[in-house]
Formats: structure tokens, sequence, C-alpha cells
């Protein structure tokens, strides 16, 4: 059998099973509106447009690889948590994805933001967003890092650790300024997700126990403390979750700590965040929980937990980031190879090899995420064939998307984009192989903007100062 790539055109014998998840799509060519930005759609020409943005046109005039985030549908999903969940306050996640711009819209909408660094700080400020609308997160802070926040006048700081505590008491006499702060806990859930992205269970490195009654320890330490004003409970029990039996759990254990703390103390606690973590659809087969369906659910729990255990209910906040971003995310490549592999029973696997890979989207190879893809610059009656598409890097686990569907006469030159790349890929990309960073671009209404430029090999070279 010959295993070729002749012309434009796959001639094999190629593995067609993928996992069961992965549906043969009816249409290729078709966009699911599940993945892709609100108003996504092919001109008569076949290329796809997103925001009013021809991604032809985008990849001729910017390069790829390329990201492009729609600004409309960014705000709606921001305003989506905003409606549906009323009266709570909303917390962007700049980890999943931040730059001035972003920080800009996020103020705009209404809402607050969790910032994790001394850089998402900054940018945070510098787009805009006032220091008393963030929320500063992260297991080893800095004592820069909680010098310039106290400075700045961070909304809240939630506090990780007892060494943490001790540096913010020791810098708020030292500044003369008081600390507002939430208690990170751990409830001990075990988050349906991939191991590396639930933050709930015993043995990870977030927050204190409630099993082990640090967390109680920590509540009651910052409320007797003369210079932190204690607002109340952090939880958050991981990313990408699709079912809400976790945050049932984590709402009901938090709770119950509220009450304990109440016994302690004699004091309620006003605030209870229940952190970020909404799923996604990245594949056709994901079945997020639609925005307000979440915040119904979460509201019953709540009133019904507080009135079982006689507790005023507490002002609420949640944290979602890749719920906002990453739908409003499409990543564009260009095919450079086509290769026919041969694999087992004689049969072969199509690996189609883009110019860019896991230095810009690091989470297949982190995490084993699904993508999805589709062929950017035309449509094609060609019949389907089961790919692999594969970064430019040095490493075998360079795969973007393990399992796709592809028309069979996919080739070199042929743009791919996937949706649902604004979240957690542009954000946590990375020099490997020395390969510059690609570019982030906000489109809106067919109008294109550099958001973050596309990074230069000068740009590289200058951070190598060695003889
Ligand atoms: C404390 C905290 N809040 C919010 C988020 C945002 O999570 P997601 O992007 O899954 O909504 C994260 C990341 O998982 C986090 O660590
Ligand atoms: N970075 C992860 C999620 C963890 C985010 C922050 N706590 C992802 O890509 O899925």
């Amino acid at each position: 059998m010959t295993h070729t790539h002749i012309a434009g055109s796959i001639h094999a014998d190629v593995a067609q099973a993928g996992p069961q998840w992965l549906e043969l799509p009816a249409d290729l060519n078709a966009l699911d509106p599940k993945l892709w930005p609100s108003g996504t759609h092919r001109d008569e020409a076949g290329a796809v447009v997103v925001g009013g943005a021809s991604l032809v046109d985008v990849a001729r005039e910017y390069g790829t690889a390329a990201y492009v985030i729609d600004e409309a549908d960014f705000r709606a999903r921001a305003a989506a948590f905003r409606e549906s969940f009323k009266g709570w306050e909303i917390y962007y996640a700049g980890k999943a994805l931040l730059t001035r711009t972003v920080a800009r819209w996020v103020a705009e909408e209404g809402l607050s933001l969790d910032v994790t660094t001394m850089g998402e700080m900054k940018v945070a400020l510098a787009g805009g967003m006032p220091a008393a609308r963030l929320g500063f997160h992260g297991n080893n802070k800095s004592v820069e890092e909680i010098r310039f926040a106290l400075e700045q006048g961070v909304g809240r700081i939630i506090v990780d650790s007892f060494d943490e505590i001790d540096r913010i008491e020791a810098l708020c006499r030292e500044l003369g300024v008081r600390a507002r702060a939430m208690v990170r806990v751990t409830t001990g859930v075990e988050a349906h997700t991939h191991e590396y992205i639930a933050t709930a269970h015993e043995d990870q490195k977030f927050g204190l126990s409630i099993s082990s009654g640090q967390a109680l320890t920590g509540l009651v330490r910052c409320h007797t403390s003369d210079v932190i004003d204690l607002l109340g409970i952090h939880s958050h029990i991981g990313s990408q979750i699709f079912e809400t039996a976790g945050f049932e759990v984590a709402i009901r254990r938090t709770l119950k700590l509220a009450h304990q703390f109440r016994t302690a103390t004699g004091a309620e606690l006003p605030e209870l965040d229940l952190g970020g973590g909404f799923g996604i659809a990245y594949v056709s087969a994901d079945a997020p929980m639609p925005t307000p369906d979440l915040a119904a659910a979460f509201e019953e729990l709540i009133d019904h937990e507080c009135l079982a255990l006689g507790l005023e209910r507490p002002r609420l906040s949640i944290e979602p980031g890749r719920a906002i971003c990453g739908p409003a995310g499409v990543a564009i490549y260009e095919v450079g190879t086509v290769k026919v592999v041969e694999v087992e029973n004689n049969k072969a696997r199509v690996y189609v090899s883009v110019d860019g890979g896991m230095s810009d989207n690091i989470r297949p190879a982190l995490y084993a995420a699904e993508y999805s893809c589709v062929i950017a610059n035309r449509n094609s009656d060609a019949a389907p064939v089961l790919c692999r598409v594969v970064g430019k890097h040095c490493e075998g686990g360079d795969i973007l998307i393990r399992y796709v569907f592809l028309p069979r006469d996919i080739a070199p030159g042929d743009l791919i984009a996937v949706p649902a790349s604004g979240a957690y890929a542009r954000a946590m990309a990375s020099n490997y192989n020395q390969v510059p960073r690609p570019p982030l671009l906000g489109v809106r209404d067919g109008e294109v903007t550099t958001m973050l430029r596309r990074e230069t090999l000068e740009d590289l070279m200058r951070l190598d100062v060695g003889e």
C-alpha cells in the first residue's frame, strides 16, 4: 500500500477510529456555534470571519501563528455573568488572558479583576482597572508584591498561608495601612477535571485546609489581627469543570466553616467567594452549563444552607476566567506539511504540521486538553480524514489536536483556525525553541487592532546579554 499525499489529496488507508466522543461532522465546513465566537461565519469565498474580520486577511496582514479575540463576544460573556449573578461581584480571572485592553473591557463591563502577580497588577492598573476592584491571589506572594498591593490599596488580598499573614501584618505596620483579606480554604472537594487543574483536594499547594482545622485558625488569626479587616472565605475548586456537584460540596463546607467561625468568635463573615472554574466547550461533545442555570443553582443552594445554619446571606463573588475569554478567542495557523505515517494494521495516520504549537498553546501537552479546528481559508467538498495537528517544536508530544476530521484535500498553505483558544493559550505561551510569541489581535465590527504585537527575534536577542 502506498501512503502518500499527492497533489493535494491524501491517498491512503487512513486510521479512522478516533475516541468515542469524536463526532464525524456532517459538514466539515460548518462552524459549530457552541465553539466559535458568536456571529462567526464564512464569507462567499469560504474564509472564516470572526468579529467581522476575515481570518485570511488577518493572516495576510499579521502573519501566522496569530490569536484573535472577538471583543463583542468577550463583553457579552462578561455581561452574561454580571446579569445572571445579580448582586454578586464578578472578578474576571486575569491569569486566563490579560492585556491592558482586556483590563479596560473588564472595567467597562463593571467587573472586578483577579490578579496573581506584580505583573498582572501592573497590567490591570495600566488598563484603568481601579486598585479597589482588584483581588490579589497567590500561594507565594513576595514582600514586594504585598507592599505594592497595600500601597495601591487593592480591594482584597486572598491569604494563602500563615507565613503570608505574618508578612501582611508586618507590612501594614511598616506602611501604616490596613489590609482587607479573604482566607483561601481547601474544601477537600475532588473536582472532576484534570489532576493538574483541580485545586481543592487536600494534597496540593493552595489554601488552608478545613478538615485539619487550619482554615478556622487562619480566619481567627485574621479576625483578631489589629491591622487586618477580615472579609470572609475564599474557595476555588479547580478549572474546566462541567458539573455543579463539586461547587455544591464547596458551598456546604464553606458555609459550615462560616458557622464554626461565628460559634468561635461571635462574628459573622460578610463575604464568600466561590472562585472560578466554569467549563467551556472545546469540542462539539462538550456540554457546559449555561451561565443563568449555574447562577440559579448556586443561589438556591446558598439560600438553603444559610437558612439551615441560621447565617446571614454573605456578599457573594466568583472569579470566572476561561468562561469569559476562552470562547472569544481563535488561533490561526498555516499548514506547512502534510505527512501520511504508517501506524498499525497497515493503516496510516495523517500528521498536519502548523507554524506554532506547544510554545503558544501548552494545554494539550500539559493537560491532554482536546481542541478542534477547521480549514479557515476555503470551503472543501473533499471527504473527511482523521488527522493529528502538530506543532513545529522538537518534541513528539507537541500535539495541538490529537484527533480531528479535516477534508482529505488539506494541503500546505491552507490556514487552520482553532476555536475556544482565548484562555490559557497565549497567556501561557513560552519561547521554547526560540520561537517568538504570536500576536493577540482584537477584532470588532471588522476592525483589527493589535493588543499584543508579535514578538520578534530582536526581542529575544535583546535578553541574551552573554558573551
Ligand atoms: C483562584 C482562582 N480563581 C479563578 C480562577 C479562574 O479559573 P477559570 O479560568 O477556570 O474560571 C483560577 C484558575 O483556575 C484560580 O486559581
Ligand atoms: N491553566 C489551566 C487552568 C488553571 C488556571 C489557573 N488556576 C488551563 O489551561 O486549563
